[in-house]
């Protein structure tokens, strides 16, 4: 039946799950919707050891619900200080990756790296450890425009990265541009990429769309159309490559609906039924299982699920927002508004 889709359960490459009450509240939607998932460490403070990484992953397990089946993959956070024998305790704790934020280029990003050659002996250890790069490629040089600070970072830090390192395997997290996409494309099996559901789904402009739209304010943040159609091209070409990785970044509408709106999309609540709509767009819903599935399992070498989700096409509405920790609000993208797909 064309209404019903059938997958093999698919994981999550990049979520931010939050600590403490905000924690509870935010779990019970991705272990729903997916096996496994990378838990970003920009905490504060950010998960910077092994043992940090083996708390968190036991508060992420205690807010899952009963009979859930779901497993957190756990990352470091890089600092200039992460030392090679971080390193190999991370590795020994069972971490997988270590995520490298230029300082200042994102939420909860103060603590990050102000110079990727002062990690250069520790990017070292990775490498030989089999611990994959997972990084947020913008560069944070102020006389960059905001919207060239993807296309920038390929040719200032992830050129240069790559020839240094050529067997760490790196993700280029959350990519938004054509230049990105491109770079991954013609890069080697050592390079990956995760594609969020908005950068999918929207351009630039439905940040402005009849007035300033906090909700779609994300980094980095949407861009032309043209480079959105380079993302679907990408996305939906079987190169395996690019996989799902939603970037669902949980804020509490006040923090959104703001002066000063803090950045990131949340989409734990219905990631697949977005990422399902965007394929279906572009006539290639036979590549969303592998996309959402196999690729990323098979580039950070692990096993992949055996279960199976379905999708089924019929309308409902998503909820507007819903309860975020204490006494907080969350208001997910497209919060209100119509979908086309719905998980079982
Ligand atoms: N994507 C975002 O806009 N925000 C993320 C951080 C990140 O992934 O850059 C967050 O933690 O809120
Ligand atoms: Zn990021
Ligand atoms: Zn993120």
């Amino acid at each position: 039946m064309s209404d019903l889709l059938t997958l093999i359960r698919p994981d999550d490459w990049h979520v931010h799950l939050r600590d403490g009450a905000a924690l509870q509240s935010v779990v019970p939607y991705t272990a729903r919707q997916f096996a496994r998932a990378i838990a970003m460490p920009n905490l504060k403070p950010p998960i910077t050891t092994a043992a940090q990484a083996i708390a968190y992953r036991d508060r992420i397990l205690a807010a899952v619900p009963a009979g859930v089946d779901f497993q957190p993959l756990m990352t470091l956070y890089l600092t200039d200080r992460t030392t090679v024998d971080d390193i190999a305790a991370a590795k020994a704790a069972g971490v997988v990756a270590l995520k490298l934020y230029p300082a200042g280029a994102t939420t909860n990003s103060d603590a990050g790296v102000t110079d990727i050659r002062k990690t250069y002996a520790t990017l070292e250890a990775m490498q030989k450890a089999g611990l994959l790069l997972l990084v947020h490629g913008e560069v944070t040089d102020p006389e960059v425009d905001v919207f060239d600070r993807e296309a920038v970072f390929v040719d200032r830090i992830m050129r240069p990265l790559r020839q240094d390192f050529p067997e760490l395997k790196v993700v280029f997290e959350h990519i938004t541009t054509k230049e990105a996409a491109q770079y991954v494309t013609d890069a080697d099996r050592f390079t990956g990429a995760t594609v969020t559901p908005q950068h999918l789904l929207y351009n630039r402009n439905a940040i402005f769309m009849g007035g300033l739209r906090p909700h779609y304010y994300c980094l980095p943040v949407l861009k032309r159309e043209e480079h959105r159609q380079a993302l679907i091209k990408a996305s939906t070409s079987g190169n395996p490559r690019f996989f799902l990785g939603t970037d669902s970044a949980p804020h509490a509408s006040v923090m959104k609906e703001n002066s000063v709106c803090g950045a990131g999309c949340f989409t734990a609540l219905s990631a697949l039924e977005l990422y399902a709509e965007a394929f279906e767009a572009a006539g290639a819903l036979d590549k969303l299982e592998a996309f959402a599935s196999f690729h990323g399992a098979d580039f950070y070498g692990l096993p992949r699920n055996t279960q199976h989700v379905t999708l089924r096409k019929t309308e409902w509405t998503l909820p507007e927002s819903v309860p975020f920790g204490e006494a907080a609000q969350l208001k997910p993208l497209r919060g209100g508004e119509l979908m086309a797909w719905k998980l079982d």
